[in-house]
């Protein structure tokens, strides 16, 4: 469904952050994209979503495909209407809007009022819990609360690809429980993913497949079982904890 084939990408004002980066994302799959901080993984992403110019950077080689189709001089926005939306880092809702409000902007350019308004209330009823009223302001949701709004927010959009960008960032252990449950759901209905997620866990326990990035290029590709078992991958990504569980087993 998407593939990036040999990507570079340079910023105007930094240096190149993407080095012919290649991954592809199946229909139905759920993959996810580990690596170190400044690996290019948001970069990756906003290669991916047409998100490049809007922070001053561009591809310089290599193509990326949606459906058979380049999309490297696509905007955003058409983006979206083609079935690729995303759940930005830090959520990014409109704070002084209510719920109900947010989650009608998802689906601004790919459906109609009465259409709008039926999604509204399936996604109230699937993907952000009850204890939500649809009429409160956002900006005074809990960080967990409005990172569901904002993953019900993209699904408004009824998109092919759904696109996270670290959705456990900054949240409580409650909170990430209830996000992980909700994209687990998600997951279940066979939507497609793309998935840039520091929580090792909470990435393995979604994707179906994994890369790791490094210095803008993929450095490991596998199923989370191949990337569990690779030593020296799993003691960086994976943390201690599990490595040592590892020797333990191991032993
Ligand atoms: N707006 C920008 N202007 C200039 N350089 C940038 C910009 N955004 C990112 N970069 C640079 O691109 C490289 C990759 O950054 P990117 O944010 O894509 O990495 P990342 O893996 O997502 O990191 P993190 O996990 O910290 O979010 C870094 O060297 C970074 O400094």
């Amino acid at each position: 469904m998407l593939s990036l084939d040999g990507v570079s990408v340079a910023y105007r004002h930094g240096a190149t952050a993407l080095q012919g980066l290649s991954l592809r994302v199946d229909s139905g799959e759920v993959v996810a994209v580990l690596g170190p901080n400044g690996a290019g993984k948001t970069t990756m992403l906003r290669a991916a979503t047409g998100l490049l110019p809007l922070y001053g950077a561009r591809i310089t080689r290599g193509d990326v495909l949606f459906r058979g189709r380049s999309i490297v001089r696509r905007s955003a926005k058409s983006l979206v209407s083609d079935g690729i939306a995303q759940v930005m880092e830090g959520r990014r809702l409109f704070k002084d809007l209510t719920v109900e409000e947010n989650l009608l902007t998802g689906a601004a350019t790919t459906a109609g009022r009465a259409r709008r308004r039926q999604l509204v209330s399936d996604v109230m009823r699937e993907i952000v819990p009850g204890d939500i009223d649809p009429q409160r302001i956002a900006g005074l949701l809990s960080g967990g609360q409005q990172q569901l709004v904002a993953i019900g927010r993209a699904l408004m959009a009824q998109p092919a690809l759904l696109v996270l960008d670290e959705p456990s960032l900054g949240l409580a252990p409650v909170a990430l429980t209830r996000v992980r449950e909700v994209l687990k759901r998600v997951v279940d209905t066979g939507m497609t993913m793309l998935l840039v997620e520091q929580d090792a866990a909470l990435a393995l326990a979604l994707a179906q497949r994994v890369y790791v990035m490094q210095a803008g290029t993929v450095v490991f590709e596998g199923t989370p079982d191949e990337l569990r078992s690779s030593s020296d991958l799993a003691a960086l990504y994976l943390g201690g904890h599990m490595a040592r569980r590892r020797k333990a087993v191991d032993q």
